[in-house]
């Protein structure tokens, strides 16, 4: 059996991959990823690939997998709230509009000698009915927002402020499994259910 690794600690992640009968090893990557341009399909794309280059450099493996999601609203991108505060922030910056979730993925195969890497963007759009102050501090004071790319989890308690999407959900919740899965067997001719 070849080796695949999920360079994220992310259980979405996990499930997402699980759930589309893909075998792998989860290797969380270290260090702290830099961006290097503020443009939110460079930045997570950059992101990606800086934390499946970090854990394929020290381990032995035939496919690593790595990927970074972040909303952006008006150009503004948002990862992961700081303190409930800026959980509060980014909510409001959210309810009563339509923003974007960025999801970069980038995968790493090694076959021999020979190294493809893939990486791309996608965005999915999310429409979020208005929220009185009231929902947005329970909201936060849920702690559902703290660990998660703009400050709510969309498969959790959220989904009460969701109006509608536009692209897949499975970006929003953190990897894009379809097209991951469908690129590799493209541009790379490798299986990653049967590898
Ligand atoms: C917008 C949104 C994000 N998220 C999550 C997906 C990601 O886990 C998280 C964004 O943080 P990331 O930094 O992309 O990932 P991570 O820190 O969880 O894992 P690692 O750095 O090890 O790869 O937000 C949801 O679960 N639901 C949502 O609706």
């Amino acid at each position: 059996m070849k080796k695949i690794i999920l360079a994220s600690g992310s259980p979405r992640r996990r499930e997402l991959l699980t759930q589309i009968g893909i075998s792998f090893e989860v290797v969380k990557a270290e260090g702290e990823e830099k961006i290097t341009t503020d443009d939110p399909e460079e930045a997570v794309k950059e992101l990606a690939m800086q934390k499946a280059q970090e854990v394929a450099g020290r381990v032995d493996a035939d496919v690593v997998i790595g990927a970074d999601t972040v909303v952006a609203v008006d150009g503004e991108i948002m990862g992961k709230p700081k303190d409930p505060e800026d959980a509060v922030r980014m909510i409001h910056r959210i309810q009563g509009r339509d923003h974007e979730v960025l999801t970069g993925v980038a995968v790493i195969l090694k076959k021999g000698e020979v190294e493809t890497t893939i990486n791309f963007a996608e965005t999915t759009r999310v429409h979020v009915f208005p929220m009185t102050e009231e929902e947005i501090q329970a909201y936060v004071a849920s702690k559902e927002p703290m660990d998660k790319a703009g400050a709510y989890g969309i498969q959790g308690l959220f989904a009460a402020y969701v109006s509608g999407i536009e692209g897949d959900y499975n970006n929003v919740v953190g990897l894009p499994v379809g097209r991951l899965y469908q690129e590799v067997k493209a541009i790379a001719d490798v299986d990653l259910r049967t590898l």
